[in-house]
């Protein structure tokens, strides 16, 4: 696979796009204890050094920034509905670069609101975890004994139907409700090749990596476009539309380090040559 990645690459800058949960860090029980080791953090930061990244996730951007801590790099938060670009000088930031893209302002209110009720309605299912992600919400059910699961997702259900305007989709042990805009992290994929001037453009490689569902959306962006490469992140064979896959976050950590590595050797090749 990196050597396929790294061929491919030839005249072109590769874009990383990276996403966290079950990517940069491990999955655990409780999402709020779900840290990026400081190995990785070490290895983004280098990866971030030598190609345009983005942190692309379901998570509300701002928690995923309190976890991955590194200035020089895009966010899309909220599945890629909040997208906000570096915060510090890095040498592809173009302009001054706060937020970029809000896809889902005028849901602000309603999110709050089926956050309430999601967890007054879910409080008798022991184990239940509703976190709010700015844009969309999330009902964990990782701790819920699996007797419960049907009922949880039944309870989710009921308060979903006085919200026609939200949809019900599911990552791993997780529900995820989200507006039924037409926008997800294939669309933020997109949304972020063209901020950085590659609309259109053939000198681009974007890389996704990503384990989840949601990361669906952006392999097969990538597969449509015949540009780039989605990278699965897991243990099991899936059905994907990734072009290639790794086990676990600490392989994720392995690849990124290869690609700087090489990075920097042609980096200096060219400088002797
Ligand atoms: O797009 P992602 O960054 O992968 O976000 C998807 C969900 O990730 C988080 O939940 C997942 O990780 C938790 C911590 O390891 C784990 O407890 C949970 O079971 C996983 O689904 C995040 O907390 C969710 O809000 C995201 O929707």
């Amino acid at each position: 696979m990196f050597e396929q990645i790294v061929a491919a690459s030839k005249g072109k800058q590769i874009v990383m796009f990276l996403d966290y949960d079950g990517t940069l860090s491990q999955i655990v029980e409780d999402p709020d204890q779900a840290f990026m080791p400081k190995e990785m953090r070490a290895t983004v930061r280098d990866v971030a050094r030598y190609f345009p990244t983005a942190i692309v996730t379901g998570r509300c951007r701002d928690k995923v920034y309190s976890f991955v801590k590194l200035a020089g790099l895009y966010y899309a938060g909220s599945h890629g509905m909040d997208i906000k670009g570096p915060s510090k000088s890095c040498k592809y930031k173009k302009g001054n670069q706060g937020v970029l893209f809000q896809a889902a302002s005028e849901f602000l209110p309603m999110i709050d609101e089926v956050y309430k009720d999601l967890v007054e309605k879910t409080k008798s299912i022991p184990g239940t975890k509703v976190e709010n992600n700015k844009f969309c919400v999330s009902v964990h059910f990782r701790c819920v004994d699996e007797k419960s699961w049907a009922a949880l997702a039944e309870q989710v259900r009921s308060v979903l139907n006085h919200y026609p305007k939200l949809k019900l989709t599911q990552g791993r042990k997780v529900l995820e409700i989200r507006p039924t805009i037409k926008w997800d992290k294939g669309r933020a994929l997109e949304f972020l090749l063209e901020s950085l001037g590659y609309a259109n453009s053939t000198n681009v490689l974007p890389v996704y990596i990503g384990d989840d569902r949601s990361d669906e959306d952006a392999f097969k962006v990538l597969r449509e476009r015949g540009q780039g490469f989605g990278i699965l992140v897991s243990k099991l064979p899936k059905e994907t539309n990734a072009s290639y896959s790794l086990q676990e976050p600490s392989e994720v950590k392995e690849f990124l380090k290869r690609l700087v590595d090489w990075k920097k050797m042609s980096q200096r090749a060219a400088k002797c040559a």
